[in-house]
């Protein structure tokens, strides 16, 4: 794998305008990747640039790296998300790619190095393309570099809808230049609200707002402007004005439509990660279509990936290479793939000669999964497997991924990436489906630490699907602790948990009970001082019996659990979003957005549970 070190030898690294003037000035051929800040230089064609130049071994050729950001001459690709690659010759622009096409940036270099030296040496016109800078970019000379479209969805509340005012808010939003490119009406399920005010969870009006989100539809709006439209649009309904009915000019459109501050007529989302959230909450399978409306849409979006990694590749190579990327792995498991589960993912090369090879590559041992998630995960990940095809990768010299596996005798096209975010979004719950259970912040420790404890779960990840303030019976906690009904504390503990009111979550995510028993820590808060001192219970337990939390103790208990507390709500819920889920199925395409003839159910039977068998995790 190519270190650092090999990396800047091979293309030299323009950080500042000063740099760019003396790169410019070098004689020959200069293959420069434009790259944006916060995605770091094209690693995936890396390798490529280092047969070239080792095949060639030409002391015109010159590779180079340049961030937009820093370099003034770059201004003009600030923002852009696919990796640009900028070919100079004489001090000028001779071409552009955009995008990194392995077998097309190949040829270009060989292209334009003949080219750049006919022009040294036989005196050949250099055909500088200014043009095509702008060609490429869809801009013409004059024009201003194009402002980038962003999204926010917008709610218009059930209390306006009920009052016949959504039209009239509609028509006012688009009078001010906001595009609706989605909408939606709807009546949001208990969870869906609870979910889209999930960071007001811990807000003592929450289970109002909730109650009033469903208390009838909402209009769910998608709307798009360029720049900043979170912003703008937060703005515009804190200031925008509608005619009373005399004419004259009342409140604002929050002030005049709503009737308090909970029934307040409209909702914007404050930042880009609730944006992103509400997006996949209202319009999941409009995410990957919305691609096109704004200049990379996908990478300006954090998103998660599914990668399926063979046998045969290093666990912590690959696990550095992904890292240098810049995207972070959220979750990993190994696993063995049955045969059939190696059809599912692979049935694009189900036809194939080399068929028969994958399928006893991938299973000849356990498969590595990984959850991939950042900006442009899907399209960033899919990037470094398309190298995997191309000859160059089968050069024992290369440092691709599919090099490494042609290095083992393996077949080089064994890695896996969903293709779309929808995909993606799918198979990540069949590959790590995730699981429930019962969380309780015990009554000594609500009302000081719930916020702190609240944010701990939210940021290991779970959802936290259903939260609840409750005080739970005596019969109630005899029955959460039955096993425990012979222990001398017994009585203490029963006393204790009805003491005052716990805070109760439904807690969701992939191995759900054993994550948040590892979060709580040991059942002592001194002990787990000693083997657990980040966990919670070190932070906010007093003593073993009153040690901050509560948490199921398998997956069967935690079914159980879950009942005890919240009741029928959750079982009523849980039918009604199967039921969504298999209508939003049977209307679409394939549950895992294979083409339907393949994803008949017949051929699937793991997606209603046959077992994932693990290997070593
Ligand atoms: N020796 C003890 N003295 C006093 N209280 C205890 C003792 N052991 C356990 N407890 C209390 O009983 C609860 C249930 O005990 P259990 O053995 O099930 O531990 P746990 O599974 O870590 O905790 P929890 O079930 O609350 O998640 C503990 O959380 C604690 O509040």
């Amino acid at each position: 794998m190519a270190g650092k070190k090999k990396e800047a030898s091979l293309q030299v690294a323009i950080t500042n305008q000063g740099q760019w003037d003396e790169l410019l000035a070098t004689k020959g051929l200069i293959v420069v990747d434009v790259y944006q800040r916060w995605c770091g230089p094209c690693r995936a064609v890396f390798s490529l640039f280092r047969k070239i130049k080792n095949e060639l071994g030409d002391n015109l050729l010159h590779f180079a790296t340049a961030e937009a950001d820093s370099v003034d001459s770059l201004q003009r690709y600030r923002g852009k998300c696919e990796p640009t690659f900028m070919f100079y010759g004489g001090g000028s622009l001779v071409a552009v790619l955009h995008g990194a096409n392995a077998p097309l940036l190949q040829k270009m270099v060989l292209e334009q190095l003949e080219q750049e030296k006919r022009v040294m040496e036989q005196g050949a016109e250099r055909k500088v393309e200014e043009e095509l800078v702008e060609k490429d970019l869809g801009i013409t000379h004059n024009e201003k570099v194009p402002v980038r479209k962003s999204y926010t969805i917008a709610v218009i509340k059930p209390d306006v809808v009920t009052h016949g005012k959504a039209n009239e808010i509609i028509m006012k939003v688009q009078e001010a230049g906001f595009e609706i490119t989605g909408q939606e009406v709807r009546m949001l399920t208990r969870a869906e609200a609870e979910d889209f005010y999930q960071h007001m969870a811990a807000e003592p009006y929450f289970r109002e707002l909730v109650q009033i989100m469903c208390n009838g539809s909402s209009h769910i709006l998608l709307i798009s402007q360029s720049g900043d439209v979170i912003q703008t649009w937060r703005k515009f309904i804190d200031t925008a004005t509608m005619e009373g009915a005399k004419g004259e000019v009342t409140d604002s459109l929050k002030g005049q439509c709503g009737a308090g501050m909970l029934s307040n007529a409209l909702h914007g989302c404050s930042d880009r990660s609730q944006a992103n959230r509400a997006l996949a909450l209202f319009f999941p399978s409009f995410r990957h279509a919305f691609a096109h409306l704004q200049d990379g849409a996908e990478e300006s979006t954090v998103e998660r990936t599914l990668a399926l990694i063979p046998p045969a590749i290093s666990r912590e190579d690959i696990i550095l290479r992904i890292q240098a990327t810049g995207l972070s792995i959220a979750m990993k498991r190994e696993l063995l793939l049955t045969e059939e589960q190696i059809r599912q993912f692979y049935w694009q090369h189900l036809q194939e000669d080399h068929f028969p090879t994958l399928l006893k590559s991938m299973s000849s041992g356990p498969i590595l999964a990984l959850v991939l998630s950042g900006l442009g995960a899907v399209k960033k990940w899919r990037s470094m497997l398309e190298l995997q095809d191309v000859d160059w990768a089968q050069q024992e010299s290369s440092d691709s991924l599919a090099a490494e596996l042609v290095a083992h005798g393996e077949p080089n096209n064994l890695l896996y990436g969903s293709h779309t975010p929808n995909q993606a979004e799918q198979e990540i719950q069949v590959v790590f489906p995730p699981e429930q259970t019962l969380a309780l912040i015990k009554p000594d420790t609500v009302e000081e630490h719930k916020d702190e404890i609240l944010k701990a779960i939210q940021d290991a990840g779970f959802s936290i699907l259903h939260m609840m303030a409750v005080c739970l019976s005596q019969a109630d906690i005899e029955k959460l602790y039955r096993k425990l009904q012979d222990k001398p504390f017994f009585n203490q503990l029963v006393d204790f948990m009805c003491s005052g009111p716990c805070m109760a979550l439904i807690l969701s995510k992939f191995r759900a009970v054993h994550e948040w028993r590892a979060m709580m820590g040991p059942t002592d808060p001194c002990q787990a001082r000693e083997t657990a001192a980040e966990s919670l219970r070190v932070h906010f337990g007093k003593d073993i019996l009153h040690n901050a939390v509560h948490g199921s103790s398998s997956s069967e208990r935690a079914n159980e659990e879950i009942h005890l507390v919240f009741g029928d709500v959750c079982r009523e819920e849980n039918q009604a979003s199967l039921l969504h889920e298999a209508s939003a199925t049977a209307e679409g395409e394939g549950s895992l957005g294979f083409p339907a003839e393949i994803a008949a159910p017949a051929t699937r039977p793991w997606i209603s549970g046959s077992k994932w068998m693990d290997g070593y995790t």
